[in-house]
């Protein structure tokens, strides 16, 4: 059998687990968690063209699929903005969006970043 050397992770998927890690205590009701399913939402899949959670985010982590800080903090955006898009304003979704959206971006901002990189510098 061929093993398969591990690769160390780079600094940027380091960075990436660790904020995901952060965002996803910020959703302690793990609505963001999983792909949202036309059984749980109707209509969904024709109403938001580009899904997004907390899973394929990871997915794309571990398959070295965000080159930047930017495209990550994108589909994090994007993932508030889909629920903020379908669920009524007077729902726990929408509310919940708004707020993990608000505190995700404070978690993103340069001297929070600054904060997170200096245990690796
Ligand atoms: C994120 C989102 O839009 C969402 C998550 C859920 C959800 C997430 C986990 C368990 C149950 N529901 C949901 N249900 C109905 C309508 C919308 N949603």
């Amino acid at each position: 059998c061929v093993l398969k050397l591990k690769q160390s992770k780079s600094p940027l998927i380091k960075l990436l687990d660790h904020l995901l890690r952060a965002l996803e205590k910020r959703d302690p009701h793990q609505f963001f968690a999983w792909p949202v399913t036309d059984d749980i939402a109707p209509g969904y899949s024709s109403i938001i063209t580009k899904p997004m959670d907390f899973s394929t985010i990871r997915q794309k982590i571990d398959d070295s699929e965000y080159l930047s800080l930017m495209e990550f903090s994108g589909d994090f955006k994007l993932m508030c903005e889909n629920a903020i898009k379908y669920n009524h304003v007077d729902t726990v979704y929408h509310k919940a969006a708004k707020k993990l959206l608000i505190n995700g971006m404070k978690l993103l901002t340069p001297d929070s970043l600054l904060r997170s990189l200096k245990p690796m510098s």
